[in-house]
């Protein structure tokens, strides 16, 4: 029933109606390679994870890696203009848990973010991306281990929903005629040259992410949930998310307002600690993590401020080269690295892979495959510790030995061995 995708002889991950996973021993998972250095970090990732597991489970459990296309390399496999197959589609709700390399996004005109596309057609609408200090890896700020935050940026709503229209287009004319005449809006600059995006954000989507980032502080045992908006700019779209937000903390998990609000609290239902519910304005979040990050620990944050928050942190511990990502709807689960395609770099054998390995950790770890999760963190510790690194770690750390992006895989699974 697939065209170009062959389906390996193995076992379907599969939801049970309680949306628990069951997961087989040799359960068939789907990969997408990716553009640019997509080509150079999928192969290592692939083969650390084997490594991985083979070592946790001694033979017992074993992926079927299943290749399915999207980006330049399906416009190879099916036709010129096809970047987003439907069989890929198919492929990523059939067999639930899934992991992409990186995907271009031209900048102006050309095609739409597959990236978004995929999170929007499959209503991934958490993209989660935990942010930790591996030991030793070199980073700008004097305490990088105090940065620990998992950030829950929604995925399916905000300024990249993608609805806009070019400034002197047809659409862009209908829309600005309309907010003139039928709804008095003066405040449009230069209404003949503007391009105009639209910015839906709703209760529903808030409310669907901030239960996540609730819930997830809950059964992580950490400290605080933060909403991070631009609410006193944009009152009913980020200022919307914030009040939304804090509605939900009250009605749903009994948070109390400290002090008469807005920030409120609840106790752990497991642990019996306090959970604390507050806010935070962006751009001065965006100096908060900076200089006092232990203060800050879940974040639920919209789509764009996600992006810029999660490349930011990222940097504090080291880079996106090892900062990791899943996109997550209450049953499909894709992984995906933080970065791009960083397409100066491809088919060079040169990037870090670490960014793509830890989204497969995180996959593992969503697959129940604890062992070989934590062994991959392990190893990976081990690897930075060894100072046998790719260049973003070596041109920052004095007398580390530089290897390749297949090389840093090789490193990792030597760790395992020892
Ligand atoms: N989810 C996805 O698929 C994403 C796709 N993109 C797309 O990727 C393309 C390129 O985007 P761009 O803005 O250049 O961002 P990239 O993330 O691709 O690269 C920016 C810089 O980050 C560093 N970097 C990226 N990947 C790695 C890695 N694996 N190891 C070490 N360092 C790394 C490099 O820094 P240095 O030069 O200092 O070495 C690189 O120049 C665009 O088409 C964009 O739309 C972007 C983000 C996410
Ligand atoms: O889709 C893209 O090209 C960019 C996506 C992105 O920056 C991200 O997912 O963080
Ligand atoms: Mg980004």
């Amino acid at each position: 029933m697939y065209q170009h995708i062959r389906v390996p002889d193995a076992q379907r991950i599969t939801v049970a109606p309680d949306l628990s996973l069951n997961v087989p021993d040799n359960p068939i998972l789907p990969f997408i390679e990716g553009d640019g250095t997509g080509a150079d970090i999928t192969p290592v990732m692939i083969k650390v994870v084997d490594a991985a597991v083979a070592k946790a489970y001694g033979g017992r459990r074993k992926i079927a890696w299943m290749e399915i296309y999207a980006g330049e390399k399906a416009t190879r496999v099916y036709g010129p203009d096809v970047w987003l197959p439907e069989e890929t589609m198919q492929a990523l709700k059939e067999f639930v848990v899934s992991i992409k390399g990186p995907l271009t996004t031209p900048v102006g005109g050309g095609i739409r973010s597959l990236n978004v596309a995929l999170r929007q057609e499959l209503d991934l609408y958490v993209c989660l991306r935990p942010v930790r200090y591996f030991q030793g890896v070199p980073s700008p700020v004097k305490a990088p281990e105090k940065v620990d935050m998992v950030i829950f940026r929604e995925n399916s709503e905000d300024i990249y929903a993608g609805i806009e229209w070019a400034a002197e287009s047809d659409g862009a004319k209908k829309i600005i005629d309309f907010l003139i005449r039928e709804m008095g809006v003066r405040k449009i600059r230069f209404p003949a040259t503007s391009g105009i995006g639209i910015k839906p954000v709703s209760r529903e989507g808030t409310e669907r992410l901030v239960r996540r980032a609730i819930q997830y502080a809950i059964d992580n045992n950490r400290k605080s949930v933060t909403l991070v908006h631009k609410g006193n700019i944009m009152k009913y779209t980020e200022g919307g998310f914030r009040d939304w937000g804090y509605a939900l903390a009250q009605s749903e998990f009994g948070a109390q307002p400290i002090d008469g609000g807005p920030w409120c609290r609840f106790k752990n239902p497991k642990t019996g600690q306090d959970i604390v519910v507050k806010d935070s304005i962006a751009d001065a979040f965006l100096q908060q993590i900076l200089l006092r990050p232990a203060e800050y620990d879940v974040i639920a944050t919209l789509n764009l401020n996600g992006d810029y928050i999660s490349d930011a942190l990222a940097a504090q511990v080291g880079g996106i080269g090892i900062a990791p990502g899943a996109n997550l709807s209450d049953t499909v689960a894709m992984f995906e690295a933080t970065h791009g395609t960083a397409p100066k770099y491809a088919g060079k054998d040169y990037v870090n892979p670490g960014s793509e390995i830890l989204s497969a950790e995180m996959m593992l770890r969503h697959m129940g495959w604890f062992e070989a999760a934590d062994l991959i963190v392990s190893s990976m510790e081990k690897a930075i510790q060894s100072k046998q690194v790719t260049y973003d770690f070596a041109r920052l750390m004095p007398g580390a030995t530089q290897v390749s992006c297949s090389g840093f895989g090789d490193v990792m699974i030597a760790q395992m061995e020892m």
